[in-house]
């Protein structure tokens, strides 16, 4: 499990991260948001002890990341997949990280295999591996002491549709057996399809948290009916919002028991009775950073939102 609490990261005059607050748990992947600059590496490079935060503090499994006695076979963690050794082969890589953290030599292999990478690949010399295969051979290295808790800085980068397949499979199956992941990410609708959790980050601040389910919920009731005119009407006169939608149905800032009684009061049958559909996590993503965000939105009409 991962505790962050009230972390605040200051560069001279410059707050890169503003008194952030936020768990991750066991069994769950944990999505952390945010655009360029938002404050994620910093977050996670203070989480494993690489910068000292200036207040506020940030915990692996109850521990500061220097407490844990053989951190590798406790965290893994991947933030800069082109940090490896280019003049190494992948083998080596793993060779020297499963030595350093006693691990048998058998693990080597077996860790290739899990991410993919053949005999003759790991025989390359790093320099020349591909994007993706580097992000592989990271996650091979954070995987191969079979930690509790795994932290990605954006690890599907220049992974290819496949590779990102495989990749939420690893992390689905790793929190399914009890894991903790934390991971960063532009690639929205991968933190959409694969997070439990989301952290969004803008600015170095939290603007949201939850479960994946809340934060795509709209707040809106989404109710049908053979007569929506009169159900708009009765929700109207209770004080709520009501609009027919192009399909015939109605959405309403009521809640569904409040709607349900209306129609009810009224004499209304419902056919239908459920949460509206929310804008999708890239729209709340987009308008939660907006003032963020480098590149102004765009209206439909082309005028900087
Ligand atoms: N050593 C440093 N000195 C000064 N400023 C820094 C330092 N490290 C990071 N920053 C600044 O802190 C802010 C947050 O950077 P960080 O790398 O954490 O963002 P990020 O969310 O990971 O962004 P990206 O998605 O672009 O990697 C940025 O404005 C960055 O320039």
């Amino acid at each position: 499990m991962i505790q962050i609490d009230a972390l605040t990261k200051r560069y001279g005059r410059f707050t890169a991260v503003d008194n952030v607050t936020f768990t991750a748990e066991p069994g769950r992947v944990t999505g952390f948001l945010g655009p360029n600059g938002a404050g994620k590496s910093t977050t996670m490079r203070i989480l494993v002890g690489l910068t000292d935060p200036s207040s506020g503090s940030a915990h692996l499994l109850g521990r500061h990341f220097s407490q844990l006695p053989n951190p590798g076979r406790e965290v893994g963690v991947l933030l800069d997949a082109s940090a490896q050794h280019g003049g190494r082969t992948g083998r080596e890589i793993l060779t020297l990280a499963a030595r350093t953290m006693g691990l048998p030599k058998s693990s080597v292999a077996e860790t290739l295999e899990r991410v993919s990478l053949t005999e003759e690949e790991a025989g390359r010399r790093v320099r020349n591996y591909s994007l993706g295969m580097r992000q592989r051979l990271g996650i091979a290295t954070a995987l191969i002491g079979d930690p509790e808790v795994l932290i990605l800085d954006e690890p599907a980068n220049g992974l290819d549709p496949a590779g990102i397949r495989w990749m939420r499979d690893l992390l689905r199956g790793f929190a399914d057996d009890g894991g903790t992941v934390l991971l960063s990410s532009h690639l929205l609708h991968e933190i959409e399809v694969i997070a439990d959790d989301i952290v969004v980050i803008g600015n170095g601040r939290i603007v949201a948290q939850g479960t994946k389910q809340e934060l795509l919920a709209s707040g809106e009731t989404y109710a049908r009916s053979s007569d929506p005119t009169s159900l708009g009407r009765a929700l109207q006169r209770a004080g709520h919002t009501a609009e027919i939608t192009t399909e015939g149905a109605v959405r309403s800032d009521a809640d569904l028991t409040t709607v349900g009684q209306i129609a009810f009061d009224a004499g209304l049958v419902l056919s239908e009775l459920r949460a509206a559909d929310g804008a999708g996590l890239e729209e709340m993503f987009l308008q939660l950073t907006a003032e963020t965000q480098r590149d102004h939105l765009q209206t439909p009409e082309g005028k900087a939102a």
